[in-house]
């Protein structure tokens, strides 16, 4: 699945992004299947914008975003659908849990929309991977920030992907579990040879990125 971006800009944020240079807005992008790409901006020059404007959460922003040869202003809602079930899938910067389902339950309502990609056992050996076992009966509403941040990680690797999208999903963890989260990402995506764009404040070397560019 290929995404290109044609000229796109935020409406409300057009003359403050014009004004400055950036390698995303107003540009002309194409991102092959299977690429890894780093968008790096400093705080509030629109990285949550830019995933939200790509994933069809907005819809104020100028030129065309196209997904596959299809512009996204012109998928329908059931094809939107299932192209958030089968080939996009998105770990928001406010991570989005369900705060009074218990932290397996969020996960497993991702497994099971549709054919599941894995198996049941499969959120038990991921969250060991990543240290929150213990808390997969706890409600998310009760988890710390990083345990929440990390049952959003396995949320979005539980679900069939070929586009993985990721709005700063380390903001809250510390370096050991950094390392340890950007492992099995790029594991599971190496697997199913997906592509990503991940958000970020600083430069980094988690992954061993195909692009690195300024938003
Ligand atoms: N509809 C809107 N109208 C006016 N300003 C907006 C609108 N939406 C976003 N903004 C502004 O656009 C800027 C970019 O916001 P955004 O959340 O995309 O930044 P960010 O790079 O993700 O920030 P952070 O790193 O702090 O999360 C902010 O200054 C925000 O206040």
């Amino acid at each position: 699945m290929q995404l290109a971006l044609q000229q796109i800009v935020p409406i409300p944020l057009k003359e403050k992004f014009t004004k400055r240079g950036s390698d995303i807005w107003n540009k002309d992008l194409q991102f092959a299947p299977g690429e890894w790409v780093k968008i790096k901006a400093p705080s509030g020059t629109g990285k949550t914008t830019f995933i939200h404007i790509i994933y069809k959460l907005r819809h104020d922003y100028e030129g065309k975003v196209w997904w596959n040869g299809q512009e996204l202003r012109q998928v329908k809602d059931n094809e939107l659908a299932q192209m958030r079930q089968q080939n996009v899938s998105v770990i928001f910067q406010d991570l989005r849990l369900f705060p009074n389902l218990s932290a397996r339950e969020n996960i497993e309502l991702k497994r099971v929309l549709q054919t599941p990609f894995y198996e049941a056992g499969m959120i038990d050996s991921l969250a060991e991977r990543l240290g929150v076992t213990h808390i997969l009966k706890q409600r998310a509403g009760l988890c710390s920030y990083g345990e929440q941040q990390r049952i959003a990680i396995i949320r979005a690797l539980i679900q069939p992907f070929e586009w993985l999208i990721m709005d700063e999903p380390f903001s809250h963890l510390d370096q050991e579990n950094i390392a340890k989260a950007a492992e099995l990402i790029a594991e599971e995506c190496t697997k199913r040879k997906a592509g990503f764009l991940l958000t970020d404040l600083d430069a980094d070397e988690h992954f061993a990125y195909t692009k690195v560019l300024n938003l």
